[in-house]
């Protein structure tokens, strides 16, 4: 019946809407005997008692007042449910995008395409139906037969036992169909996925499939999800129209029994006709609820099969609530490296073995090595060696599999992610842009930053002359994805947040793709004031900037090969003297 414990947890500290609306559906139940009693009373008195009209008023008062108040109380349930429903959605969203953020971008990219953006728009969605339409119909169905029963049996033992015969049988057969529907309906949610990821790498390969002559490959590949879809959606439609076509059904034998029972019991005079009518006017109310939850029964389905995705994204690691706490760094910029204790905060890689799930070979292999506090230290080595690896470990977007990571005298996995992240300020090589104004895109890296401070951190990145040039300056939109800017200057926009967020630590990809001499100096400018004091890890691709490292690791193979300073690797390092012993020769 689609009732999961996990599904209800969802609805936390959201009860009070839910068990409102709850209530008020089962008040309005008993205005519908009440509705039941006027009625049969006022048609036994106007054509049995032949009462005069005067007498009929009070009947027909009580008729009107119970018609009412069963709307009002209809209204509130529902009103009730959304309400529930829109603050569950809200948390929902809130907890599934803090646990997304949590997993960091390897776990999104781990994914296929369009999964996760299904899961979160129209996994919700249908999480929306299950709590402001299954959940609340599924109590109703419970209760409203019980209340009709319980008002049925005294009057009428004969009806009373009919239908609680026949009310077991909607739910047996929906536990039935329910059984077969559940897997139909996760193979439809598995359809929509993939369909979605197909749409996506769709258009965002656009340009490549264009290249390669492959966008007609592409639109067959869409055309097939597409039709995988409209079986499984025409399997599922099938099943739920054969769910409420049974319980019309029951409803509909019950409706008849007792008809045909009141019907033979009035011919024998065993039964007043005020009661029968009372009856047999209840009957239909009493079958409804269970007949309307076969109507929502499908987004019930839907609902549960989307949880499924849903919680997968929720159960993953949690942050410690508890741990060593909030680091406290200190700006390595405001205190000279040399002052004692600032040693604390160098980061030590101890055996650090990464390996990506589904991968023979680890990433980094028992790496060892020392990052210097308040020092720059330049990492290369050749493309796969595992740099992306090491800044994604310090990053804390990937926990070691073996092996520590500490600073400040702690394996930086007892920091709380969020405070461990805030001693960062993070360059990478292709910073992404939100479409939201250049001000808000610099401005994200230091919500509570001053004007001045951004007009400061605008200046040191070298964008003065840019803003200028801009429309609306600082307040110019950078459309989807920054497409107004190039790559040289979304670089800039990315050190200008570094320069926002004054962190003590930096991690930096340096761009490998070269702008004009011009600007590439401005950028390099801007790096090197940016690095100045504070402990930074670059990724480094040009010799100039290897060089003005404090000190260099080499990585071959997910292994440092070797530490030390630019004439010592020249000796040393046979991969550094290959790849840099001519000046020119910069990449790596
Ligand atoms: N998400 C992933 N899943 C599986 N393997 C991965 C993943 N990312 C990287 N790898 C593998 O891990 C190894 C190290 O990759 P990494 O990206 O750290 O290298 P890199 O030195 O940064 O390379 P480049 O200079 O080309 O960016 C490579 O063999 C790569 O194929």
């Amino acid at each position: 019946m689609n009732i999961d414990r996990r599904m209800f947890s969802l609805i936390g500290g959201h009860r009070a809407p839910f068990i409102l609306s709850i209530a008020a559906s089962g008040a309005a139940a008993v205005m519908v005997i009440g509705q039941a009693a006027a009625l049969s009373r006022l048609v036994n008195d106007a054509f049995i008692e032949k009462a005069a009209p005067a007498e009929l008023v009070p009947s027909i008062g009580f008729f009107a007042l119970f018609s009412i108040l069963r709307m009002l109380l209809g209204w509130l349930g529902h009103n009730e449910a959304n309400r529930g429903t829109i603050a569950v959605r809200r948390d929902l969203f809130a907890h599934l995008t803090e646990a997304i953020a949590l997993r960091g971008p390897i776990y999104a990219r781990s994914l296929p395409s369009g999964r996760l953006s299904t899961t979160l728009i129209k996994g919700v969605e249908a999480l929306d139906a299950y709590f402001s339409q299954f959940l609340p119909q599924l109590f109703l169905a419970l209760l409203a037969p019980l209340i009709i029963l319980i008002a049925v049996f005294p009057v009428d033992p004969v009806s009373g036992f009919i239908l609680l015969g026949t009310a077991p049988l909607i739910p047996l057969f929906m536990a039935l169909i329910g059984k077969r529907a559940g897997a139909m309906t996760d193979r439809q949610w598995e359809t929509l996925s993939r369909m979605s990821g197909y749409f996506l790498d769709m258009l965002q390969g656009l340009p490549t499939l264009k290249l390669f002559a492959r966008s007609r490959s592409q639109h067959d590949a869409i055309a097939d999800a597409g039709e995988r879809f409209r079986t499984a959606t025409m399997k599922v439609l099938r099943v739920a129209f054969l769910s409420s076509l049974t319980l019309e059904l029951v409803g509909t034998i019950g409706t008849a029994m007792i008809a045909v029972a009141i019907g033979l019991r009035l011919l024998t005079a065993g039964l007043a006709f005020q009661t029968a009518l009372f009856v047999l006017l209840l009957t239909p109310d009493f079958y409804l609820p269970l007949r309307q939850l076969g109507l929502k029964f499908h987004a019930g389905m839907e609902g549960a099969s989307a949880s499924k995705d849903i919680f997968a994204v929720l159960d993953g690691p949690v942050d410690d609530p508890e741990p060593a706490g909030h680091p406290k760094m200190p700006l390595a910029h405001t205190i000279k490296p040399d002052v004692a204790g600032i040693s604390r905060w160098d980061i030590r890689f101890e055996g650090v073995t990464y390996s990506y799930p589904d991968s023979r070979e680890p990433a980094l292999s028992s790496l060892t090595c020392t990052i210097p506090a308040g020092k720059t230290t330049a990492v290369t080595g050749p493309s796969g060696a595992g740099k992306s690896t090491l800044m994604n470990l310090l990053l804390r977007f990937q926990d070691p599999c073996s092996g520590t990571i500490t600073a400040g005298g702690r394996p930086i996995g007892e920091y709380r992610v969020e405070a461990w992240r805030e001693l960062i300020a993070w360059v990478p090589q292709h910073p992404f842009l939100f479409n939201d104004t250049l001000r808000e895109n610099i401005m994200m890296a230091n919500r509570g930053a001053t004007e001045e401070t951004l007009r400061y951190a605008v200046r040191l990145a070298g964008l003065e002359e840019l803003v200028n040039r801009l429309p609306a300056g600082l307040d110019t939109p950078v459309g989807e994805q920054g497409v107004r800017f190039s790559g040289g200057e979304a670089q800039r926009i990315a050190l200008a947040r570094a320069f926002m967020k004054d962190a003590p630590i930096l991690v930096l990809d340096e761009p490998t793709s070269h702008t004009d001499p011009e600007l590439e100096a401005v950028l390099q400018r801007a790096i090197r004031t940016l690095m100045q004091g504070r402990t930074t890890l670059i990724i480094a691709h040009r010799l100039e900037t290897i060089r003005s490292a404090d000190a260099i690791l080499v990585l071959e193979g997910g292994r440092g090969s070797a530490t030390g300073t630019h004439r010592e690797l020249m000796e040393g390092s046979a991969f550094y003297r290959s790849a840099f012993q001519n000046p020119e020769e910069a990449g790596t």
